[in-house]
């Protein structure tokens, strides 16, 4: 499916699905097929946040879907602790990157379960995923959550991640990309547009009961959720705050969410020790309640300096009516538009980032209007419904199109006795 470089002007603009009408009030289709999702596992972030929707939401729309996690450890283990209306969590752990057991162990789960469709979410089980399908023949379908060779900051993960995918790509039967900046950018690298289809990350409309209403010239709280780690830009916001609070502005900063290590938690520290800010940045740590912590924040800020998809916080605060600052980085300009449901500043510019602060706290842009603007755009395109009905028409589309032979994999639970039974178990509540 890769071809030689396109002129990218020339492609048609996707832009976000807005569902007619609201699906969540039809019950829930006959299940017409089954796909297994090849995860990860390993942490319950952005990404498991969209498998988690997917599993939940498409059979609404006549798909089951179960998982296999490559790398298992908290996916598997919020699906085993919640009651959660997902499919079956399968386990093929991998030693190293190049452990092709997991392989096997996916070909007897889909000629076990009778799995129509396999679909992969990053570079490892997308190399996973595209050998099973082979041995298989059932067709498989890649998610891109974020540019691979962007993804972090060590230079030979970000190549080995690369290569990896780009080998994967060539028997890719559909490629997913979370925004359309990410399909932009799949088809730059050779990718056909006919097989490149944007959906867009969706979440559950969660709108909690605010705990404060900002007013000009009084305190604003503004919000940072995130695994903390460099590439999300949390000095920039400091230095941001360093700047307004030089104004005599009364802005103040929690951070939600862990220190992906204590180096970088250390630097941090410093800077604010530097900044003299320590009164005025709140530490919260993790938390299972980031609605609850959306409640008690005026706006979001995520100020990523580069690599994002389409964050799942910034579509989280926007259901949640709560304006978002962001940096103009990949997909997040297709949810937020710049003084609409929120502000749009420059990557790694403090300066950037304080004016678009500045003029939320000092009235430019009216809050309620940019709250209300939030939630209505998250509830219309970006909704964990649309994704999941976005997907179940990615395939659709596969599972009907002449290639495939429906019949081939229809053994099902009739061979369920060649598959060891061991590493599996079923979510509670599950539809069977
Ligand atoms: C580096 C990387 O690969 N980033 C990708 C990753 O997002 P990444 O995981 O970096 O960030 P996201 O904002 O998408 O997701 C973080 C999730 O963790 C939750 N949270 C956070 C802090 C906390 O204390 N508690 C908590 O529950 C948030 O509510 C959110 O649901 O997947 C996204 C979804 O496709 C992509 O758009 C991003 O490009």
């Amino acid at each position: 499916m890769l071809h030689n470089q396109t002129d990218l002007t020339s492609i048609p603009v996707q832009v976000p699905v807005v569902l007619p009408s609201e699906p969540a009030a039809s019950p829930p289709c006959s299940i017409e097929a089954s796909v297994l999702h090849v995860i990860n596992g390993e942490y319950f972030s952005g990404a498991e946040r969209v498998q988690s929707h997917l599993g939940r939401c498409l059979p609404n729309f006549g798909i089951a879907a179960d998982f296999v996690c490559v790398k298992p450890g908290k996916f598997p283990q919020v699906m085993a602790e919640q009651n959660l209306q997902w499919g079956r969590c399968h386990l093929a752990p991998m030693k190293s990157r190049f452990d092709l057991r997991a392989v096997f162990r996916i070909r007897d789960l889909v000629q076990a379960y009778g799995y129509e469709l396999l679909h992969a979410h990053t570079p490892r089980t997308a190399m996973v995923a595209s050998a099973a399908s082979r041995l298989t023949g059932v067709p498989w379908v890649y998610h891109v959550h974020s540019p691979a060779a962007r993804d972090s900051v060590h230079q030979w993960s970000n190549r080995i991640n690369s290569w990896m995918e780009r080998a994967s790509l060539l028997s890719c039967s559909h490629l997913i990309t979370v925004s359309e900046s990410l399909r932009l950018d799949c088809i730059a690298k050779g990718a056909s547009e006919d097989k490149v289809t944007v959906v867009h990350n969706g979440v559950p409309s969660i709108r909690p009961e605010r705990i404060h209403h900002p007013v000009v010239g009084g305190r604003w709280v503004f919000g940072m959720v995130a695994l903390m780690r460099p590439r999300k830009g949390l000095e920039v916001v400091l230095d941001a705050l360093s700047i307004l609070r030089g104004e005599g502005l009364d802005v103040v900063l929690r951070c939600i969410g862990p220190f992906e290590t204590a180096e970088y938690e250390t630097e941090i520290n410093e800077q604010i020790d530097r900044l003299k800010l320590r009164r005025y940045v709140e530490r919260v740590g993790f938390t299972d309640d980031v609605p609850g912590e959306l409640a008690r924040v005026d706006a979001l800020v995520l100020p990523s300096l580069f690599g994002e998809g389409l964050p799942m916080v910034v579509l989280e605060a926007m259901a949640a009516a709560v304006p978002v600052i962001a940096t103009r980085v990949e997909g997040t300009p297709e949810a937020v538009t710049d003084g609409v449901e929120g502000l749009l500043a420059e990557p790694r510019d403090a300066v950037s980032l304080a004016k678009k602060i500045r003029s939320l706290v000092t009235g430019e842009y009216d809050w309620t209007s940019m709250a209300e603007a939030a939630h209505q755009r998250q509830t219309q395109s970006f909704s964990d419904l649309s994704m999941a009905w976005g997907t179940a028409e990615v395939y659709r589309k596969l599972i009907d199109s002449p290639d495939m032979d429906r019949g081939h994999n229809r053994l099902g639970d009739a061979r369920l006795t060649h598959v060891s039974q061991q590493d599996s178990f079923v979510a509670a509540g599950y539809r069977d």
